[in-house]
């Protein structure tokens, strides 16, 4: 157990209805005492006035208790709510610091007691870390599932199937002597392991949990002048690039974020593909943009149908000017009903591409190594020999294994954790 007793601020800045101060350690029970006077019994809400260390009252506040192991944090834990002024939070805040032992809580703390004490696992610490940062619908459900551990019991039930097809191979390999054994024995494990691959598939053809928050990456491209950064800043409904009748206005990518009905994008305006240029900084600009327009999950192609990259939308732009339509969808900045169409088409764009049709989603690092227990399952499908299928099973068996109970080391709980916002 650490030997801090912590405290922090868990609500929202004041001043606001209420403010919540946390205390947690061995000497939170002691602490809040000598502020509160006698404590109510666990779990129950009383109202004590807090005093100073002169006597002199600092609010009049709500007080629990949670005893540990039994609290959020595993450890004693005081939650005190007070009247969320500013004054009164920092006059408690100095009453507490105050006290022997204590001292004021680093972000994220509380989560990382509660992971050290065992109160929530890895997948659940970074489900809160997530939720708190949840921006949209798809991702508060994915994170709030990681958060409640359902994440861990879908790996951990995969994990719990394999190991009892292993057992039903083990048992063919044992008994293979034995001419009288049916023939439907040997071969029962093959359904199990096709159905536990069957399931993770499906769960690794679903979003990511960063592809959830990046939203959908939409790259304008096109040649010089086509009216790209015109539509960036008609999109976002703000000027963030700068326009000019100057071919090659453009050089670098610019770079939006926004979520717009619930949907998150990342929108990227881009230089100008100039078919020759002997300017160094504009050449660089091309090559970005086409290396973006390579990972892009929707090209808006402002340009001839007949140079567009393969998949994009073509869009005629200038709409206004005259142009022959002919594009996928036409649009002029001029017309604030093309620009709701096209923000309509990425919509469904959107929808198709980064809908959760699961409850839980998987980070990159975690989805690399269900891959590797997808292939290894595959390959002890393959394999006719119980022997060689027994193996891949143990290799699909080991990478779930580690991915159940995944190991933090320091450095990536320090990343973990500083993402949380003081008080959690
Ligand atoms: N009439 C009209 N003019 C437009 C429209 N969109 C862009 N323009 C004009 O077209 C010119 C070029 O626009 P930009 O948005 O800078 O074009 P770009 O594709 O970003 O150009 P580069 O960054 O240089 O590659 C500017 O003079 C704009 O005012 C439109 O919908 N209607
Ligand atoms: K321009
Ligand atoms: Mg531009």
């Amino acid at each position: 157990m650490d030997a801090d007793t912590i405290y922090a601020l868990s609500s929202g800045a004041p001043p606001a209805a209420i403010a919540v101060v946390r205390v947690s350690g061995r000497h939170a029970l002691a602490a809040a005492a000598a502020l509160a006077g006698p404590l109510p019994p666990p779990r129950s809400a009383a109202v004590r006035t807090l005093r100073g260390s002169d006597g002199a009252p600092l609010d009049r506040a709500l007080v629990l208790v949670f005893p540990g192991p039994n609290s959020a944090t595993g450890e004693d834990l005081v939650e005190l709510h007070l009247h969320g002024g500013r004054a009164v939070v920092a006059a408690v805040s100095a009453a507490l610091a105050d006290q022997p032992g204590l001292r004021q809580a680093e972000p994220g703390e509380f989560t990382r007691r509660a992971l050290t004490n065992g109160r929530i696992d890895l997948h659940q610490a970074e489900g809160l870390a997530d939720l708190l940062e949840a921006e949209t619908e798809d991702q508060r459900r994915a994170a709030l599932a990681a958060s409640d551990g359902m994440l861990g019991e879908t790996l951990a039930g995969w994990l719990r199937s394999l190991s009892g097809a292993a057992a039903m191979i083990e048992a063919t390999i044992d008994y293979d002597e034995e001419a009288d054994i049916a023939h439907d024995r040997v071969d029962a494990w093959r359904p199990v392991v096709a159905a536990v691959r069957d399931e993770m598939v499906a769960l690794l053809a679903q979003p990511s949990v960063e592809r959830l928050r990046d939203g959908l990456l939409v790259v304008l491209a096109g040649p010089p002048n086509a009216g790209k950064s015109s539509l960036f800043n008609a999109l976002l409904g703000r000027d963030a690039a700068i326009v000019t009748p100057i071919a090659g206005t453009t050089r670098d990518v610019i770079e939006a974020h926004v979520v717009r009905s619930g949907i998150p994008y990342r929108l990227c305006d881009t230089a100008g593909l100039a078919e020759y240029t002997d300017d160094v900084v504009e050449q660089i600009g091309i090559d970005r943009a086409r290396a973006l327009s390579a990972q892009a999950d929707v090209i808006l192609w402002l340009g001839e149908r007949a140079t567009a990259p393969v998949g994009a939308v073509h869009v005629t732009a200038k709409a206004d000017l005259a142009h022959e339509p002919g594009g996928d969808i036409s649009v002029s900045t001029k017309s604030a009903g093309s620009i709701d169409r096209l923000w309509e088409l990425l919509a469904s764009h959107a929808r198709e591409q980064l809908t959760l049709r699961s409850d839980v989603a998987l980070r990159e690092t975690q989805r690399d190594a269900l891959r590797g227990v997808t292939d290894s399952l595959s390959n002890s499908l393959c394999e006719i020999e119980p022997l060689m299928s027994a193996e891949e099973l143990r290799v699909a068996r080991r990478l779930l294994g580690g991915l159940v109970g995944q190991d933090a080391t320091e450095a990536m709980l320090d990343a973990l954790f500083g993402r949380f916002c003081l008080g959690k």
